[in-house]
């Protein structure tokens, strides 16, 4: 099963640059995130500080006790070893073939017998559709395959936490809804938790059970999808609708509540959650969520409580 992430008080600057400050937030266990955001907001900067690669100034990140932002060198490793990483382009040696680049984590970090890394290897090809594949190059096959392989290699070591940043990028829409899919259908097998860092709203609406946004130096919303789905900040509804009027792209000094008036509102049309593929079992992570998001229906606004109640009345079941 996937651990909690909890983050508190993070801030991170390069020189006079902050990045983002104060953020907090917890990645709830087993629950697939998203974390959106305009370009350069420091989204990729949040996943390296949550493995202890980038040090943050100020806060924490607690991984089952282990914190990753002052830690020792020792226990951040090891906790590093409770997360598998999806790279953008899969991050691949071109020389292997795909067997040889999802057994190298297996090789390299335990004792497993060959006949245990065909095994696993195996598995995890299948659980991410590449039966079949393993003698093929990274150069001979796609790029929605090469970043499915990216995934199966970082689930070769039974991860708690799966982190992907941007794995859409360069694909088309419907190889992106397939590994939507790939990525619910892994979470519903594995129970680990996910933080998925994209720009695409298609992913973002029918993906996660929690969503954020980091925009201008803060994180501007987390929580239930329908939270961020129906909000009405007005970056966060010009970055669902990707328009081009409104505080996203405009200077600094502009006044946030003059471009709301002249933003008018705009309503989002929430999509069903994807549901694991049949056969599989239904997702834990999304119980459990459903569960929390009930307890705590009172304290979120109007709009979120309204989506949800429409759209989650009974627990999450495929047969449902
Ligand atoms: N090691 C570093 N040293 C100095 N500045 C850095 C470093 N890493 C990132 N930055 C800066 O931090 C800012 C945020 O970068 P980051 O790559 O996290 O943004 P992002 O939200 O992931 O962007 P995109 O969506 O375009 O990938 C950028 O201005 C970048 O130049």
């Amino acid at each position: 099963m996937g651990i909690d992430i909890h983050v508190a008080g993070l801030t991170k600057s390069f020189g006079p640059q902050v990045i983002w400050q104060d953020v907090s937030l917890t990645l709830p266990a087993g629950e697939i995130s998203v974390m959106l955001g305009p370009s350069g907001t420091g989204k990729t900067v949040f996943l390296k500080s949550l493995l202890g690669l980038i040090k943050p100034e100020q806060g924490r990140v607690l991984v089952e006790g282990t914190d990753m932002v002052a830690g020792s060198d020792r226990k951040v490793f090891r906790a590093r070893r409770k997360f598998g990483l999806m790279f953008q382009d899969g991050a691949l040696f071109g020389s292997m073939n795909l067997f040889d680049n999802i057994a190298f984590p297996l090789r390299q970090h335990t004792r497993a017998t060959e006949a245990e890394i065909r095994r696993k290897v195996l598995e995890r090809m299948a659980m991410v559709g590449l039966d079949g594949e393993e003698r093929k190059l990274p150069g001979q096959i796609s790029g929605g395959m090469r970043k499915r392989a990216g995934l199966a290699r970082a689930l070769v070591l039974d991860p708690q936490i799966i982190l992907c940043d941007e794995p859409d990028s360069g694909l088309d829409p419907v190889r992106t809804a397939l590994l939507s899919q790939v990525l619910l259908d892994v979470n519903a097998v594995t129970d680990c938790t996910m933080l998925i860092v994209t720009h695409n709203i298609e992913i973002a609406a029918t993906l996660p059970d929690n969503i954020g946004m980091l925009y201008r130096r803060d994180l501007v919303a987390f929580g239930p999808r329908e939270l961020l789905l129906t909000s009405d900040q007005p970056a966060v509804a010009q970055f669902l609708h990707g328009s081009t009027i409104g505080p996203i792209g405009m200077a600094e000094e502009k006044d946030d509540a003059e471009l709301a008036r002249n933003q008018g509102t705009r309503t989002f049309d929430i999509p069903d959650q994807l549901r694991p593929s049949p056969g599989l079992p239904d997702r834990q992570g999304a119980r459990r969520h459903h569960a929390r998001v009930m307890a705590e229906l009172d304290r979120l606004p109007a709009s979120a409580r309204n989506a949800i109640t429409a759209k989650l009345t009974d627990p999450p079941s495929q047969t449902s």
